[in-house]
């Protein structure tokens, strides 16, 4: 699906990684690993397209990325490490805002599948940092797009619901997406896929 070639980062005249080499595949499921400051979410942000600066290429489906933006853009889902959750508003509601086209009956099951069942119509702002969590990563039930970038979706989820999300990476590669995250912990995952980025020698290895 996507494609890094001689990728570089820059931040601050400051060089994160370059010469990446890397290509994400349907079915696939990509674990970008590193210690903190490294340039994890940086890749990530200019693998969504959210930043447009780096070297070499990006690809989408073996087009440069500029050239499709828009055909990229509908097969994204993209979740950054901030919840991008409005307090102000219900789980319901922002289920309802974030997937217009899902009917009610498959956003109450989105929601009693991810256990916020009894927290759909509480407002955003009285539920925990999982809980949270567990409404932004409710839009995963109802996406339907190929390529799902997540940054550090386990954060504040306990060990029962990191559990179900591995679970939820799983069964869409099997259906033919491809799934990349960030994480500081390490995925139970089969055939987990590791790019793992070091100062100016990134490494692409495989578990
Ligand atoms: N908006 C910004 N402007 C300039 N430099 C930034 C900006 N955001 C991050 N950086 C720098 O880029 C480097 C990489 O940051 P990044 O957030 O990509 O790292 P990370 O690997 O995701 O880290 P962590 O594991 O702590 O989340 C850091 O040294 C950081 O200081």
């Amino acid at each position: 699906m996507l494609e890094l070639r001689d990728f570089s980062c820059e931040r601050d005249n400051r060089l994160l990684f370059a010469g990446l080499h890397a290509s994400f595949a349907a079915g696939e499921i990509w674990h970008i690993e590193g210690p903190n400051g490294v340039g994890k979410t940086s890749l990530l942000r200019q693998l969504t397209g959210i930043s447009r600066e780096f070297g070499g290429e990006l690809l989408w489906q073996g087009r440069p990325i500029g050239e499709c933006r828009y055909d990229f853009a509908c097969a994204l889902l993209y979740i950054g490490h901030q919840p991008g959750i409005k307090t102000a508003l219900t789980a319901r509601e922002n289920l309802m805002a974030y997937c217009p086209e899902s009917t009610s009956a498959q956003i109450e099951q989105a929601l009693t599948d991810i256990g916020l069942y009894g927290f759909e119509d509480v407002g955003c702002y009285r539920l925990s940092a999982g809980q949270l969590r567990r409404v932004a990563l409710a839009r995963l039930a109802l996406s339907t797009q190929p390529l799902w970038i997540l940054d550090e979706p386990f954060t504040a989820l306990d060990t029962q619901a990191v559990a179900a999300l591995e679970q939820r990476f799983v069964a869409h590669a099997a259906a033919g997406g491809c799934v990349i995250i960030t994480t500081h912990q390490k995925p139970s995952i089969d055939a987990l896929k590791v790019l793992a980025l070091g100062d100016y020698q990134p490494e692409v290895r495989f578990v």
